[in-house]
């Protein structure tokens, strides 16, 4: 039975993603989970009533959860929804057919885009006529091929294996179908608070900074990156883009990670906030919007 008192985590359901694997793993029994069907919905939920959520950033086969980034585009980011942490997840991925589904029988195979793209060579390999079906998560695929009967004969999911073990009438057909053995998901951990305790965190000193840029003050000025980078004068270990929208075509939000690479620990923790800070307004003497969307 869920425990009330327990604060709650909005994850990626349902039960049988790896956002879930993900979340169990970090979190274990302290806090209340909080399935929803779709990345948007979760990062959607966070309110006072869920004040955790966990949202994947980033594959190390597929790259970017581009669905992760389109949402910190919106204006909650960084003004009631922050990025408070990061956990990482290994990912053996899994061919699931309804029992009695042969490898020629197979003419749809349905997963989230992400695990799709981690497959690739296999799915090139052995079965190159499929037709592909992006869902909403591996195990809402599994979901789908258990409850639709014989109708789902022709299709696969590709999803954990122990998808197949939850979900009645299904089997593995092939297992480790990604394209590389090392295979790692990395996500956010987020909060609605900058100043929330994340259960289980270890106190360590943050490292990690993201910050969003928008467009300068100055319409007739193009944005540069390199005017950025310059501005902002830290570490920078990534730099993500994508449209903004609304404004000219072509106008683009740039999503830079930071990463404190001092070792000293002395007073890192408040040194390190307030590297960011001044990097923030250097931003503004330069007439660049941005915004921090989480230190961690
Ligand atoms: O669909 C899932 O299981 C998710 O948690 C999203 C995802 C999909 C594939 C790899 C990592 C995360």
């Amino acid at each position: 039975m869920a425990d009330t008192h327990l604060p709650r985590l909005a994850f990626l359901g349902p039960l049988g993603t790896y956002s879930h694997q993900a979340a169990f793993n970090r979190f274990g029994r302290s806090v209340q989970y909080y399935e929803r069907d779709t990345i948007a919905n979760v990062f959607n939920a966070l309110s006072d009533e869920c004040p955790l959520a966990l949202i994947p950033q980033e594959n190390s086969l597929y790259g970017t959860v581009i669905e992760t980034y389109d949402l910190f585009r919106s204006s909650c980011a960084g003004r009631d929804k922050f990025i408070l942490g990061e956990v990482t997840q290994s990912i053996r991925h899994s061919l699931v057919v309804r029992k009695g589904t042969s490898l020629s029988g197979i003419k749809r195979i349905l997963s989230h885009e992400q695990a799709l793209g981690q497959c690739a060579r296999f799915i090139e390999a052995h079965l190159p006529n499929a037709s592909l079906v992006r869902v909403s998560s591996t195990a809402a695929a599994a979901v789908a091929i258990s409850t639709s009967g014989e109708g789902a004969c022709g299709d696969a999911a590709i999803c954990s294996e122990h998808c197949a073990s939850i979900f009645e009438g299904l089997e593995v057909l092939r297992e480790g179908i990604q394209d590389d053995d090392s295979n790692i998901t990395r996500f956010f951990v987020m909060s609605t608070s900058r100043e929330r305790e994340i259960p289980l965190q270890p106190a360590t000193c943050p490292q990690h900074a993201l910050l969003r840029i928008g467009s300068t003050v100055s319409p007739q000025k193009q944005l540069s990156v390199t005017d950025i980078l310059v501005a902002i004068g830290l570490n920078v270990v990534r730099v993500d883009r994508r449209p903004l929208l609304g404004r000219q075509p072509f106008e683009s939000y740039y999503f830079v990670e930071l990463l404190d690479t001092r070792t000293d620990p002395a007073g890192a923790d408040r040194a390190w906030k307030d590297g960011v800070e001044q990097g923030l307004i250097r931003l503004k003497d330069k007439g660049i919007d941005s915004v921090l969307l989480g230190i961690w």
